[in-house]
Parts: structure tokens; C-alpha cells; sequence
């Protein structure tokens, strides 16, 4: 796992726009072989979509063939309300960039048979050939996507019960009235997120502190489920120096001299992909 700090949110989101457009163009790629990305909603990314669509403006990047599959929706909440994830994802990034919105996949939270929605989705997913890179938030109790403390580790795509602190996070959104948060959501799970050949997670500001420091300086454990990205090869953390606030000076200083080397280990990455080696052969980039 590798985790880069930035000065702010909008050098995070500066960083991971170049990111996922770099790892874009390398895939280059085309209608019968589209690049497959995940997609997380919430206050965190969004300067990483003012930089995405920032790029695709200026020509340097196109979403013609790209496929998006969005981590998570909530149940009950009219599609077209404007806290659902879908309005979300339209009014933040979809609508401004050259995206086809057939090619936009987003759990429907207001269908009859729920189970069956989720089915259908991981099997989208599988098969669409499974996701190049998925890019996660996290709650402030370390979940990734709405995969709340407690979830398995092995968990799906699923209907979720949210923790009441997810709903007291998420009541700014909804007039700050508790009763208006929808009590449910569709959600990947750890493991959908895991299976991804890539995962970029963004984490700002201090109230996250805490969620950061149990993930990555502590073991892989169900209730911090961010901790799970110990276990891919290929993870990536992009926090602000708010985010840093409860790590360890000795953390901050290893993952500072890991980046001196990241572009090194990129362009062998880069090298072996072209020969055809597969990445598990590679190893990780820590
Ligand atoms: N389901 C979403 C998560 O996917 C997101 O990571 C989290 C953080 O939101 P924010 O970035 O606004 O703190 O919000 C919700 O819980």
C-alpha cells in the first residue's frame, strides 16, 4: 500500500485527477476493450472530478470509453432527489464530461427485488472483464463505500443497514434532519472493492484522522474496513496533511520515501504490463 500526503484537498484531488487520467491514456482504450472504473460519491472527491473534468476540457482526457460502475445508492430515495447518489454523480461529474451515460452504471435503490439489483450488478461487473481502478472515500468510521463497521470482509454487493454515525454524518446533506437520512443503501462490498486490479482511496481533512491512523497503522480488521486495503497489492492513499493527524511521525516519514521511488516503480509497472507480465508477478509497489 502507498500512501501520498498533499497540502490540501485540492492538491489531493489535483493528484488523483492526473492519476486516473494517466492511467487512462496508458490503457488507451476502445469500444470493445473500455476502461472500467469505480466511482465513489460524497464531499472528498469532489475536487478530484472539478480536476477530471478540468482535464477533459483542456483535451487531455476523454471518458468515450469508459465504463463507470458507482460503489453505492440509497434505498427509497427517489432517483431524481437531490441527495441521491445519481444526481450526485450527474451534477459533480457526468453531466461536464464526454461520458455516453449508457455507459454509466449506479445501483438502482428503488427497485422491488433489491436482492436481485445487487446480483445483477456484480455479475455487470464481471462481465465487464472486473474493474481497473476503483476510487473509494471513506466515513469517519473508517468505511469504504457504505461498507459499515462490522462488515465481512468477503462481503458482495448487498443491501446495508447504515450505523447511526454514518446517518448523524450524512444529516448535513439533508438539512441537517436525521429523520430525512434513508435508514438503507446498495452497496459493494470490501470484496468487490478488493477485487479490483487497482484501488485509490481519498481522505481529507481531520475528522478522518483517526479512521486513516486505525487503517493503516493497525491490523486488518471488520470495523475499520478500510484496513482490508492492506491486503491488495496494488493500494493507494491520497490524504491531506489534515488527514495525518493521528499517524505516527515514523508513518509519515516511511510512506515520504516510498513516493521518491514511485515513479521508478511506475515505469517498471508500465515496462512488465507491456511485456505481458501479469501483476501478481510484480508484486506491490511498497
Ligand atoms: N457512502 C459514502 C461513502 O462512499 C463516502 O466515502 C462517505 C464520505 O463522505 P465525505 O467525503 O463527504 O466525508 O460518505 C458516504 O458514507
Amino acid at each position: 500500500m502507498r500512501l501520498i500526503i498533499r497540502e490540501d484537498p485540492t492538491a489531493v484531488g489535483e493528484y488523483i485527477g492526473n492519476y486516473i487520467c494517466k492511467r487512462i491514456n496508458d490503457f488507451a482504450p476502445t469500444p470493445e476493450r473500455p476502461f472500467v472504473l469505480g466511482l465513489p460519491t460524497g464531499s472528498s472527491p469532489i475536487p478530484t472530478y472539478k480536476h477530471l473534468i478540468k482535464l477533459v476540457k483542456e483535451g487531455k482526457l476523454s471518458f468515450k470509453n469508459v465504463v463507470t460502475f458507482n460503489m453505492d445508492e440509497y434505498v427509497g430515495l427517489p432517483r431524481d432527489h437531490p441527495e441521491s447518489y445519481h444526481t450526485f454523480m450527474f451534477r459533480e461529474l457526468f453531466s461536464h464530461i464526454d461520458i455516453p451515460p449508457a455507459q454509466v452504471n449506479i445501483l438502482n435503490g428503488n427497485v422491488k427485488n433489491l436482492i436481485g439489483e445487487c446480483k445483477a450488478y456484480e455479475a455487470k461487473i464481471k462481465a465487464m472483464g472486473g474493474i481497473e481502478l476503483f476510487l473509494g472515500g471513506i466515513g469517519e468510521d473508517g468505511h469504504i463505500a457504505f461498507n459499515e463497521p462490522g462488515s465481512s470482509l468477503a462481503s458482495r454487493t448487498r443491501i446495508k443497514t447504515l450505523a447511526y454515525d454514518t446517518i448523524l454524518a450524512n444529516a448535513r446533506f439533508f438539512n441537517n434532519d436525521i429523520a430525512a437520512v434513508p435508514r438503507m443503501a446498495l452497496t459493494v462490498g470490501v470484496a468487490t472493492v478488493l477485487d479490483s486490479r487497482e484501488v485509490v482511496v481519498v481522505v481529507t481533512g481531520q475528522r478522518k484522522a483517526l479512521a486513516l491512523s486505525q487503517a493503516i497503522e493497525h491490523g486488518v480488521n471488520h470495523l475499520w474496513t478500510l484496513s482490508a486495503l492492506q491486503l491488495h497489492p496494488w493500494g493507494l492513499i491520497v490524504v491531506d496533511e489534515d488527514a495525518t493527524a493521528e499517524l505516527h511521525v515514523k508513518t509519515v516519514k516511511y510512506f515520504k520515501s516510498i513516493e521518491r521511488v514511485q515513479d521508478e516503480v511506475e515505469a517498471m509497472h508500465a515496462k512488465l504490463q507491456a511485456e505481458g507480465v501479469e501483476d501478481d508477478q510484480v508484486g506491490s509497489m511498497d
